[in-house]
């Protein structure tokens, strides 16, 4: 498949729009500004985020043909940005986040008439089909996803490192079942790769950016509908079950630091220094060395669940082994947790 120019000009565009809205965001004060949460120096321009949207959109015209469904999608991820947009400038309350995510779920359900039906064949030979309760497990599973790459993105690369394993994962996916929607996560990996070069850079550079929660949370919509559209798809590209080890770690992280919270009778809302990536930084790993952990622990993940699909792995099995991998996660972190805090 011919997917080596739409890359080339995702990425060099990605490059373009960072270069050119990089002075508009200062200017605008769209900047992370650093806090006592924060763990870098400086303003960074939350610019990353805009940058890949307008490549992949631009990019998108050029080389994907355009449907309704495609251009329900772009408009749906032109609202999630322009909502994180608002929260890196004005800090937005998570009620109206929330309120506004489901909104932008609902549009993007309703508008296509595409959602979950079912989680798979999960009890011996039985699906569980979901009927038109699919529709209020898809908007958990975009609000879902959304978040955990929130969450996640609280490190160099590592936001940019996850979600591009995952399009990766998903390009391969949607790729063997020749979707009209291949092109999608490989425009992204494009962009991703443009956009991860300037956020490497050291803290001290004039052109380090960060994606901020407009990048994120296109990300994690774009992600979960890449999945209920594969799902979805009449020869599906991929089952329910394997879209947990695609976005393997951030989900763990999430559901992990929920639990936490709850257990320490804190709102889950509330954030805080509990993530992953912060556990590392408390044992004094290195972000270089933490960046390269997690990718090589997320890629496995994610292969493992391809590679389950190629060989018909059953369902059930998927799940039982992601639900046991979870659950050493969240012992082994909550152990770690404790041992630093005590
Ligand atoms: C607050 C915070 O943490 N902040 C961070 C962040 O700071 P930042 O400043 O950026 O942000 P803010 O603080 O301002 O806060 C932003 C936050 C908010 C707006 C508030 C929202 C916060 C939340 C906590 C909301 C979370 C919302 C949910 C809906 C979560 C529900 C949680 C669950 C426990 C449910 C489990 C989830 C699922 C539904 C599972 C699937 C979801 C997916 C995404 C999977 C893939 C999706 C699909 C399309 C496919 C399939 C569908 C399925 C449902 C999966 C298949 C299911 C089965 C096979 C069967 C059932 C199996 C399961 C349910 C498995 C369950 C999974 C596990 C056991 C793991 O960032 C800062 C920097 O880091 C940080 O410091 C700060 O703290
Ligand atoms: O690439 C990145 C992304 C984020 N960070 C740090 O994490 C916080 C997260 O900010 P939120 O406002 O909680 O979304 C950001 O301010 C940076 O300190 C990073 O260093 N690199
Ligand atoms: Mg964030």
């Amino acid at each position: 498949m011919d997917f080596w120019l739409p890359l080339f000009t995702t990425f060099s565009f990605s490059l373009l729009a960072i270069k050119l809205i990089n002075p508009i965001a200062i200017k605008a004060g769209l900047v992370d500004l650093p806090c006592d949460r924060k763990v870098h120096d400086g303003n960074i321009p939350l610019v990353g985020g805009i940058a890949i949207y307008l490549a992949v959109l631009t990019a998108s015209v050029l080389f994907i043909e355009h449907s309704r469904d495609l251009n329900l999608y772009l408009v749906a991820s032109a609202l999630v940005l322009f909502l994180g947009a608002l929260d890196d400038r004005y800090r937005l309350s998570v009620r109206v986040r929330l309120v506004a995510q489901i909104l932008v779920s609902s549009l993007i359900i309703f508008g296509t008439e595409i959602y979950l039906t079912s989680l798979g064949v999960l009890l011996g030979n039985i699906e569980l089909k979901l009927g038109v309760l699919g529709i209020v497990v898809t908007v958990i599973a975009i609000i879902a996803g959304i978040n955990a790459i929130n969450m996640i993105d609280g490190m160099d690369g590592l936001a940019g490192m996850l979600s591009l394993i995952a399009f990766a994962a998903l390009a391969f996916l949607l790729s063997r079942v020749a979707s009209a929607w291949y092109l999608l996560p490989f425009l992204f990996i494009a962009s991703l790769l443009g956009y991860l070069i300037f956020n490497l850079k050291r803290h001290t550079s004039s052109s380090k950016i960060f994606m901020g929660d407009a990048g994120n949370m296109l990300i994690g919509l774009t992600l979960i509908w890449l999945m209920v559209i594969g799902i979805e798809l009449k020869s599906p590209a991929l089952k329910p079950v394997t879209a947990l080890y695609i976005i393997a770690v951030p989900i763990m992280d999430m559901v992990a630091v929920i639990i936490r919270r709850v257990k320490e009778k804190k709102s889950p809302f509330l954030a805080d220094g509990q993530h992953l990536h912060h556990l590392f930084a408390e044992f004094g790993i290195s972000r270089k060395h933490t960046l390269i952990v997690i990718s090589i622990v997320a890629s496995i993940l994610a292969a493992i669940g391809c590679l389950a699909e190629v060989y018909l792995v059953p369902e059930w099995i998927m799940l039982l082994l992601f639900l046991a991998l979870f659950c050493v996660y969240a012992v082994c972190t909550d152990k770690a947790w404790n041992k630093i805090k005590s």
